[in-house]
This record gives C-alpha cells, structure tokens and sequence, in this order.
C-alpha cells in the first residue's frame, strides 16, 4: 500500500533513532556515568522493542536488544567462556506463572537482584586467576588487580579442582556508599550502583581509594562438575556470600517470597532494582539453555523505580524548628518510590555547590522507602541551555529578615532569632507531632492560625486554649472545637521521653530522651538540674550532645515552669522505664542484634521490632541495632539482609533464627 511508505519510514526512523538512542545510553551506564535514570532508559528501550515487533522488517541489522551491556577498551579485554547475559523482565504475575508452567515440576530459588556490576571470577586450580566484567557479553574487562584491592567476598583461593567459575554482583553498600559520601563531600559518589562501576573501570587505582565493595555471588560453573547440584549450597560451600536465595515450587509461593523481597527493599543494606527467579538445579538451568540475550531458565521481576530525573523548578530555603535553613527543591512532579515527589531535600549549601546543581537542571531524584527524597545530583550537564540559574544562598532569615549565621564544615546556616515566627510554628507543630504530645486534633493550619493570632508562641499555650476561644474562629463549631480541646487535653499526660521529643533540642534525638529514661531519670526537671557531667555518664550520650541537652533545658526552664502549672505531666512513664528482667532469664547477658521481621510463630502475626526488643530485654538481654565485635547473637527474621549475615559471619557472631528465640522467650514467661 503507498499509503504506508511515509508512515513506515517515519517507524523506521524512530527505530534507528533509539537504537542509536539506546547505543549511547548504554555506553554511558556501563562507564559508570549515566545520562539518564533507568527508568527513563527502560521506558526508551520498551518503546524500541515495541515498534520493532510491530515492524520486525524494519529492525536495525544490529539490534542493541540482541547485545548486552556495552564494549569497552579501558582494560585488558576478555572473552567469556560462555556469554554473560542479561534477564528477560517481567512485571506481572501472570508473567511469573508462566515461566513455572515452562518448567513443571522444577523447584525455583528467588533471590535479590542487586543493582551493581557483574563480575566473572574464575578460578584455575583453586587459585583466583581473573575477575572480569560482563562487557558486551561476550568480551568483558580483566579488573582483577582492583577487584583483589577493594571488593570484599572474593576469596583468593577456593577448595575446587580444575576450573571454577562464580558469577555474581559487586555491589556498594549503603553503608560504605553513605561513610565514603560523609568523608568526601566534595565530591560525593551519585548513587551506589555508578559507584561500583565507575570504582572496577577506574584508570588511576589511587583515585578510588578507599571504595570498598562487597561481592554476592549467584552463578556457579564448575569443571569437572561437581556433586553439588544445587545452587545456593555449591556457592556455600565454596565460600561465597550469596544475597538470601529462597527455594519454592509454585508461582504463588514465588510472588509471595518477592512480595517479601520488595517490602524488605529498604531495610537491606545494598540497593535492588527486582527479584531474580531461577531453576534452583543446575544442571536444569544449564539444559533450559538462552535467547540472544538471556537465559530461559531466569527471570527477573522488576520493582518501583527509587530514582526518577526531573527538572529543578526552584529551591526554596525553609527555617526548621531549631532554626536551621534548609534549601528544599521544588520540583517538577514525578513518580519515584511509589508515589509522586514535588519537593526534595537539597541537604545544604555545600552539598548544592559540590554537586553542580543549578535551577532548571534536570536532576536525578531517589527515593527510597521512608526516606525523605532527596537530589541527588545533575546526570546530564550537556542539557543545559544556559538559561539555568545559579542557587543562592540566602543571607538572612526568609521569615524574620534577622541575618543568619553558618556552622561547621557544610556550612548550614542558621537563624538564631528566639521570636523567629516560622521557628515558633515549626516548634509548635513540632510539640503536637505523633512522636511528642500528639495532639491529632489540630492539624498544622490550625497551627499557623493560632500562631499568627498570638493564641500560640509556646508548647505551653496549648494548655491555654478554651473551647470558648477557638469558637470565636470562622469555621469553627462545637464539635471541632470540643475535639481539639479533648486532644490537647489527652496530651496532658506526654511524660518525659516525648516532652524531651517535642522540646526540639538541638542534637537529642528520640533514641537520646528514651536513654535518658532508662539511665534513671524521673522527670524533665532532673535532666534539667543533672548538669553536662552527669548526662554523659549516660550510655550513647557524649559531651556535644549533653551539652546541648543542658544549655536548651536552662534556657526553657520558664516554658518547663508553665507546663507543670498547666497539668501536663513531665514524669517517666511506665513504658519508659528500663525494662524488668524475669528470674531465670534465659538470654542474660547476651548482647543480640535483631534483623529481619518477626512474627509470633503460635499465632503468625507480625511483631514490631520495639516489642520483640523488649521482650528479650525483659529475658536478660541488651539489644544493639548493628553487628560488632560484642555482639553475642543476631536473631534473624523473615527476609534477612545478607550483609548482615556477611558482617556476623565475618565476626564469628553467632546467627539464630526468631523460632529458638520464640521458644526462650515463651518458657520464660515474657512473650
Ligand atoms: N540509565 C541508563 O542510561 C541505563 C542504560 C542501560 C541500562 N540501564 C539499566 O540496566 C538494566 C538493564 O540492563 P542489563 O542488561 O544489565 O539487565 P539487568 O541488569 O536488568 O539484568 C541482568 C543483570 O542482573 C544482575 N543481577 C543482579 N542480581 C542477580 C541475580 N541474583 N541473578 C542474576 N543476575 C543478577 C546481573 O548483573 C545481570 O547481569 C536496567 O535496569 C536498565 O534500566 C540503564
Ligand atoms: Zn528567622
């Protein structure tokens, strides 16, 4: 049909326009420097693969989909024994039960997908001979010399005759990716994933110093072959750290066990993009044999994207309730983490000026879990048009107009100002939050009006309000009006912890007013006369802090003065107390670390950590949130983070799981 010819040379221009689109990306991505967010990627990708399926005449010679990754000249190249390949995608669970109808029968492990870099190692009569990247595929680059220097979990000789290979990914974790960022915020590293590639590809060893990497392993190849067929344990015992692969044999069990992976996502200490399933055996998988660019006997379920790019609108600079300026960005609406982000946190001024960001760039947002999004830097400068605009800081407070003052390294600005009103709104709306008095009644316009009015300046003035005074507002009626004075009323009995919560004191945070309780102190006011020697005799409390801690409660003590006089007590209360440890306690002494998430095996239900804490307190033990040297045991949960496990492992902590511990705390009368 001539009807068709424009039409179709339009498609085919668009064809050649993202492969070559995709081309470039990729070389981008893989160098560890990307231009763009995955998610933008993908969606370039999907609208390839869909115009070329529609007109699979019109597909380029070299189709990029039928390569992965990208080539590379920096390193020594390699070629692979077998290709390394990339994952057929899925996003639907109709899609998992498919790929278990192609293989009836077989049991499937789920397991993490890391967003890292691959790496190869092989090994040659049990010694390490080369890491190498996956490259295109076929021919990667030899990073042996860095990955011995700085990726952890590679051991440099394992007990297997003949050829091994491992196949696995290196990843950043969140930990060393946040310390390396902290020491070095001149320069911060954007994301895990680009830290990891761009470490491997660096050119100049001593430039990457420093980044330490952790290497999980998913794929074993061993000649001659070994006895062990099954994956997860041949990698075991082998000595590799392997990212939690979990057995199942229905594509329910396997979307509930993703289900699991997902909601875990952000407790883990490495980033993951999706779940990987696979045929546990090996040898089945090896026999379910590849496409051009994938294995058949692997999928991988892709999440949420956690990063999104977007264009930067404005930055707005906010007084929080300690006074601190903060440059918040305001953003053109995206969808990242599950829900649409317009505003982003910009940190500080230090952390605008090392990364570049300028106003109208389109910058790359994350957003990962509870966390507050935030910029993480500029992907792309050569889309700048030159209309951007630099971000100035500002040098007086955007509320009271009173000049501010910079403290320490980031040079975070502050208004010092005690009547600073939007300090005194944040203050307030900071008093009735959830976590301090919790006065759900009146939400935070309420605040502002109440403020604006005079009716509001202290915590201390909520205790004030009549139902009388807040009917004489518009919009007010006896309901509303009774509802709020309950509230206030209820919040009469806040207690110590959360009235040091609402106090906003600079430096205390919540874990600090809940030591303070189990440190012995009785009420606001002891901690008040306690002097800076005695709070840093409390554990986990140091000078800095008790000094902030004794100089804001002096200056508060007329509001702590009017609080008591207005009914709201300022005692500890019961459930802040440290625990009462039962007679024959059967975890005294032991320090434990908790990970993972707890259900009470006789009735399935989820136990939040804060009361299975208290429970093994209650049975002897002190509870940490992170593994070191003195810990005695790490209880796992459902969905454990691997690193987790690694750093035990390494430190000859002992690993038990929540049921040995049920079983304790049940005979001891405390669960
Ligand atoms: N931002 C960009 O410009 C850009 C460019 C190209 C690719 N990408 C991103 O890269 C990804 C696609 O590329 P890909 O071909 O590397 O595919 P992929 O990364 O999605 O899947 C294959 C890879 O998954 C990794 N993996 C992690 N855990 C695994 C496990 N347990 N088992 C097996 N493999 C595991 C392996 O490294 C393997 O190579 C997409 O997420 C895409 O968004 C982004
Ligand atoms: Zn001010």
């Amino acid at each position: 049909m001539p009807g068709n010819v424009p039409f179709m040379s339009a498609a085919g221009d668009r064809i050649q326009e993202l492969a070559a689109r995709i081309v470039e990306l990729r070389d981008a991505y893989y160098q560890g420097e990307p231009l763009v967010a995955d998610a933008e990627y993908d969606a370039i990708e999907d609208e390839f693969r869909a115009l070329v399926a529609k007109h699979p005449k019109l597909a380029p010679k070299d189709n990029p989909l039928d390569h992965v990754g990208a080539p590379s000249v920096l390193h020594a190249p390699v070629r692979h024994s077998r290709p390394m390949l990339s994952l057929e995608k899925a996003n639907k669970p109709e899609q998992v039960e498919s790929f278990f109808s192609r293989f009836p029968g077989q049991p499937v492990v789920v397991m993490p997908k890391l967003d890292g870099l691959s790496l190869a190692l092989v090994y040659e009569n049990g010694r390490l001979a080369r890491a190498v990247t996956r490259g295109d595929g076929t021919t990667g680059d030899d990073v042996t010399f860095l990955t011995r220097a700085l990726c952890d979990g590679v051991p440099d000789k394992v007990e297997a005759p003949g050829r091994v290979e491992v196949r696995g990914e290196c990843v950043m974790l969140r930990s060393t990716f946040d310390t390396y960022n902290a020491a070095h915020p001149d320069k911060p590293l954007i994301n895990p994933r680009n830290a990891a590639a761009g470490t491997l590809r660096a050119k100049d060893p001593k430039a990457v110093e420093g980044r330490r990497m952790q290497f999980f392993a998913f794929d074993l190849t061993t000649e001659p072959e070994s006895a062990d067929s099954d994956l997860d344990a041949g990698l075991r015992k082998l000595g590799f750290s392997v990212a939690e692969m979990k057995h199942c044999s229905t594509a329910a069990e396997a979307q509930e066990l993703i289900g699991g992976i997902e909601q875990a996502r952000n407790t883990l200490d490495y980033d993951l993009d999706g779940a990987v399933l696979r045929l546990a055996n090996r040898d089945a998988f090896a026999a379910a044999g590849t496409r051009s660019s994938s294995p058949r006997g692997a999928i991988a379920y892709k999440f949420a994207a956690e990063e999104k790019t977007t264009v930067l609108k404005d930055v707005v600079w906010d007084v929080g309730k300690t006074g601190k300026i903060a440059p918040v960005a305001w953003l053109e609406p995206v969808f990242v983490g599950g829900t649409t982000v317009t505003r982003a946190t910009l940190a500080n001024q230090e952390v605008i000026r090392s990364k570049g960001i300028k106003i109208g760039d389109t910058v790359l947002v994350r957003r990962a879990g509870d966390v507050i999004p935030f910029v993480a830097g500029v992907l792309d400068e050569s889309k700048r048009t030159g209309d951007e605009q630099e971000i100035i800081p500002p040098s007086d407070c955007p509320s009271c107009s009173q000049p501010l003052t910079e403290q320490g390294n980031s040079r975070e600005l502050f208004c010092t100002n005690a009547v600073c009103p939007a300090q005194t709104v944040r203050r307030l709306i900071h008093w009735s939050s959830r976590a301090a008095a919790d006065i759900d009644a009146i939400g935070q316009v309420w605040i502002e009006r109440l403020a604006e009015t005079g009716d509001l300046v202290n915590p201390s003035d909520f205790y004030t309000l009549t139902k009388e005074r807040l009917l004489e507002f518009d919009r007010v009626g006896e309901i509303s009006a009774t509802r709020m004075i309950e509230s206030i009323d209820r919040s009469r009995s806040v207690g110590l912890r959360r009235a040091m919560i609402g106090l906003s004191i600079p430096m205390a945070s919540e874990g600090t007013a809940a030591r303070l309780c189990r440190a012995g102190f009785g009420s606001l006011e002891e901690v008040a006369d306690a002097g800076v020697e005695k709070l840093v005799a409390v554990e986990d409390i140091g000078q800095k802090v008790a000094e902030s801690i004794n100089f804001h409660l002096a200056r508060l003590r007329p509001e702590i003065e009017r609080l008591r006089e207005r009914g709201v007590s300022l005692e500890v209360r019961s459930e802040d107390l440290p625990p009462v440890v039962v007679a024959g306690a059967p975890l005294e002494g032991k320090s434990v670390v908790i990970t993972g998430s707890i259900s009470d095996p006789r009735s399935g239900e989820k136990v939040t950590r804060p009361t299975f804490q208290k429970m093994c307190e209650r049975a002897g033990a002190t509870a940490a949130s992170s593994v070191s040297a003195t810990t005695d045991l790490l209880i796992t949960g459902e969905g454990v983070g691997a690193s987790k496990l690694t750093k035990a492992e390494k430190l000859g902590v002992e690993v038990v799981d929540q049921g040995e511990i049920w079983t304790k705390l049940i005979a001891a009368g405390v669960a």
